[in-house]
């Protein structure tokens, strides 16, 4: 993908990684955060403690798919299957497979929950909404149950230095205020489809507190 961010782009990412039967392709799943940590590397140094953390998981998904058993990670369904199938997941604790395509995944899973309810926050925001506000208050609501003290501090930090609502409505490239709106309007289902999919399965499969 092209190095201006652009909202369209994490929702062509998203909306390609739906199959016909509703699995989820990895491969374009991984290409909707590459989006978004090029948006998040352009918001400064402060930021790059958590994109760093994104890309970290980014690869180990991409080495797994170009590996020697790429051919199980094409979907997130044929992923749980393979690496369940073959005791390739650490249920308890960190263990034998500590970055397991199922753990590493649920990561970002977790995460897409958080950009769920932020962009749902910025569509329904008001000109004077703080963009800190919307940013914390989806991450209490999603990421921060699954972060030590630590690191919920340090996002707290770096939520205090975000541009405000205008800035993030022109990074998104999508034209005016109104049709941002109505972009987000477009993504959001989608994005919330992709959550929900990952989400039944991953609870199906008893996988939602992996280590
Ligand atoms: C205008 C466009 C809309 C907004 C675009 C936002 C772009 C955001 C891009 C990425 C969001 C952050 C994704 C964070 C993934 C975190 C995964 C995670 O939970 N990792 C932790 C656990 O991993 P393991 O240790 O178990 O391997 C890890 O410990 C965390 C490390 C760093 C902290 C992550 C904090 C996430 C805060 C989410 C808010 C980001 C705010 C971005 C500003 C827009």
């Amino acid at each position: 993908m092209a190095d201006t961010f652009s909202l369209q782009k994490v929702l062509e990412a998203f909306r390609s990684s739906m199959s016909e039967n509703k699995e989820v392709y990895i491969k374009y799943y991984i290409a909707g955060w590459q989006e978004l940590v090029s948006f998040m590397n352009s918001l400064g140094n402060v930021f790059s403690f958590i994109s760093k953390d994104v890309v970290s998981k980014i690869q180990i998904l991409e080495n797994f798919i170009s590996g020697e058993n790429g051919s199980y990670y094409a979907t997130i369904q044929s992923m749980v299957k393979y690496e369940l199938e073959n005791d390739l997941v650490d249920l308890i604790k960190r263990d034998s497979h500590p970055e397991s395509g199922c753990r590493t995944l649920l990561r970002l899973h977790r995460a897409l929950r958080w950009l769920e309810l932020f962009l749902e926050r910025l569509r329904t925001s008001s000109e004077d909404s703080k963009t800190s506000v919307m940013c914390s208050d989806a991450y209490n609501e999603s990421l921060a149950q699954h972060h030590p003290w630590l690191i919920r501090k340090a996002v707290g930090v770096a939520f205090c230095v975000l541009p405000g609502r205008d800035t993030f409505f022109d990074v998104m490239n999508a034209g005016d205020h109104t049709q941002v709106v109505a972009l987000l309007g477009e993504s959001l289902p989608l994005i919330a489809e992709v959550y929900q999919i990952t989400e039944d399965l991953y609870a199906k499969n008893n996988l939602l507190e992996l280590p």
